[in-house]
């Protein structure tokens, strides 16, 4: 079974709607969701992890709905998430971090070492696994943390914002990593940069007060590709205008 799509997908958080009949089919390669705080990024992603119930509409990830126990399971096992707040304590080696995700996303004891050992690899992570996190340059905190999500190789990998707090030379990297990534999984990434999207993305769906108003390749938006082009068209789409 394939396909992660949300469809007509409305979601109340208190008083407020954070989503608005949201249409999405998400693609192999790698998704960026962008918009103005408070738009609806996060709770997509919240959505989509089964983390958020939503109060109209469906999703389903790699295939399965989350509308039943045994979807949600089956999506369960699919997904890598990495949440905004992700924090791991800091007196954990990166290899005990490792060891304790595989054990969580119930990789067979059996497999363990071995998929820690290609995590490490994946990631780049060889000359930190002895390394505690919190001794951790930022970006390579958030690689580990990129490794965790995905240990268990999920055929949709979400990142909500992993960029942020990362300096130019660290963002380059990080999507070198979203890049590989994307190679096994649908990857699906919240962020701020535009030269994420630039670079980085796919697709693109922009979200302006919870509605969807761009939905295509960075090309579509743009056809010049020009960083300043593309940012100037984000901007605005951002602001809820529909772009001419
Ligand atoms: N638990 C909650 N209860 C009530 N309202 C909420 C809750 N969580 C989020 N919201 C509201 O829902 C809307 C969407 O929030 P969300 O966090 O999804 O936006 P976002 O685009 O991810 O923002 P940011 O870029 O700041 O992370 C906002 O208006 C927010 O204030």
């Amino acid at each position: 079974m394939t396909g992660t799509r949300v469809a007509d997908l409305t979601v109340q958080l208190g008083r407020t709607i954070a989503l608005t009949n949201v249409t999405v089919a998400f693609s192999s390669g790698v998704t960026a969701v962008v918009g103005a705080n408070g738009s609806g990024k996060s709770t997509l992603l919240r959505c989509m992890a089964g983390l958020v119930r939503p109060h109209a509409g469906s999703v389903h990830v790699a295939g399965h709905s989350l509308a039943t126990p045994d979807g949600r399971r089956a999506a369960r096992a699919a997904l890598g998430y990495l949440s905004q707040r992700t924090d791991f304590p800091g007196s954990y080696t990166v290899r005990e971090a490792l060891r304790y995700g595989a054990w969580l996303h119930r990789v067979p004891r059996a497999e363990r070492e071995s998929t820690v050992r290609d995590a490490v690899e994946r990631f780049a992570l060889t000359d930190h696994q002895v390394a505690e996190l919190r001794t951790l340059s930022g970006g390579t905190r958030q690689r580990v943390y990129i490794a965790l999500a995905s240990i268990h190789r999920p055929s949709v990998l979400m990142l909500d914002e992993p960029s942020v707090g990362l300096d130019l030379a660290q963002r380059h990297a990080l999507r070198e990593v979203i890049h590989r990534a994307s190679q096994d999984s649908t990857v699906v990434v919240t962020t701020h940069d535009i030269d994420d999207l630039v670079s980085m993305a796919d697709r693109l769906v922009v979200l302006a007060e919870g509605v969807v108003v761009f939905n295509g390749t960075v090309t579509e938006l743009d056809a010049t590709g020009d960083r300043s082009n593309v940012e100037r068209q984000v901007r605005t789409l951002m602001t809820g205008a529909q772009v001419a």
